[in-house]
């Protein structure tokens, strides 16, 4: 890729170490580096599952999975299952996403004899329990300019770098409000919360366009070697982990362009942001550099607007569980043991 797309100031000789600066080099690219007809050979006897998490997506999760469909399983065979995982919705998501030819599993018909867990987290580790593919892409059920192209160029680093283990998208993030659009305004927990923190604790992951990106894939021994956060900690749980499991160079990411999606309201975020700071703190505690006289409370207390100008406090509980490395859950067999 070329990385004077990510020009680097003079400054970034203070923010990013050498170490970054030369990873930026080496393992960033670009979706258009790749097409399907090219990839598609290159994947041998491996398979492919793309797996979208899906709460409330009716709006958008069938043009996705056509678009995977038309482009990726029929006219070039590089995808060779779609799974979207209904999570709990209360939409048609089901249906549409039947319809336009995705497999479609509930978030808790996977690995039943196990208590349901949570949040995106939940649905993503049951949806790489319920594929097979060698390589798995995650994808948001809520993008409203999907191309096949995230899809392309996530694969790309993996079918042809086998010292790559896992690959973020990167792109332009508008936040798209009515009529109006702030052409960067996307991301808004990104960078508010996780990049100020991953840069204060984990500079080596400082490269990162996007930490918080959706749109990932990784290889499966990989992805069923690392815990799942749930709910909204998924993502910054993956880099934490695999940077101190696999290492940056095992680690890369892929410029897809644009990305506007579904945006959720500043509460909402405010709860996200809580499940990612609870995730960072508890990885600072495991590596011993988090010192507490006591955990921080899960509890968020928030004021909404009610009736006649009056505030409504409602307090949320953010705490977030974990589902261990899947390949610890199944048996030899490939059972799930029964429920201890
Ligand atoms: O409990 C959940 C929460 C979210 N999602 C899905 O995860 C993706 C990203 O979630 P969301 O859009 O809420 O996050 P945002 O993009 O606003 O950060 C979307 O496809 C959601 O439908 C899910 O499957 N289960
Ligand atoms: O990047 C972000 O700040 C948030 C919110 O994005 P917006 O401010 O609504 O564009 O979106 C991401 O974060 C979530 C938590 O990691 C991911 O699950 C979402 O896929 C991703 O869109």
């Amino acid at each position: 890729m070329d990385t004077t797309r990510i020009g680097l100031d003079p400054n970034a000789e203070l923010a990013l170490s050498p170490r970054v600066r030369s990873w930026l080099r080496r393992r960033s690219s670009r979706a258009d580096d790749w097409t399907a007809a090219q990839l598609a050979p290159l994947k041998g006897s491996r398979t492919v599952s793309v797996v979208i998490p899906a709460r409330n997506e009716e709006e958008t999760v069938g043009q996705i999975v056509r678009t995977i469909r038309t482009t990726l399983v029929e006219d070039n065979p590089l995808v060779d299952e779609v799974l979207v995982v209904d999570s709990r919705s209360r939409d048609a998501t089901a249906r549409v996403a039947a319809e336009a030819g995705a497999r479609v599993v509930s978030q808790d018909d996977v690995l039943r004899p196990l208590p349901g867990m949570h949040g995106k987290g939940e649905a993503l580790w049951k949806g790489l329990a319920a594929t097979a593919g060698d390589l798995v892409v995650f994808v948001d059920g809520d993008l409203y300019d999907f191309t096949a192209g995230y899809v392309i160029g996530l694969l790309g680093p993996l079918l042809t770098d086998p010292e790559v283990d896992y690959v973020k998208g990167f792109y332009h993030r508008p936040l798209v409000n009515g009529s109006h659009t702030d052409a960067d305004g996307g991301g808004r927990v990104t960078e508010l919360v996780a990049r100020p923190l991953l840069n204060m604790y984990w500079p080596d992951l400082a490269g990162f366009v996007q930490p918080l990106a959706g749109e990932y894939a990784g290889r499966r021994e990989v992805l069923e070697s690392i815990p799942f956060v749930t709910h909204y900690g998924v993502e910054v749980g993956h880099l934490i982990d695999l940077l101190r499991w696999r290492g940056l160079d095992a680690l890369a990411q892929v410029d897809l362009g644009m990305r506007t999606h579904r945006h959720q309201g500043t509460q909402a975020l405010g709860r996200m942001s809580g499940q990612i700071m609870l995730t960072i703190m508890d990885r600072l505690d495991r590596s011993g550099r988090l010192v507490a006289q006591e955990a921080p409370s899960t509890l968020l207390a928030q004021f909404r607007r009610a009736a006649e100008g009056a505030r409504e406090l409602v307090v949320t509980d953010l705490a977030v569980q974990e589902r261990p490395p899947l390949r610890t859950v199944r048996t030899p067999a490939g059972q799930v043991p029964p429920c201890t």
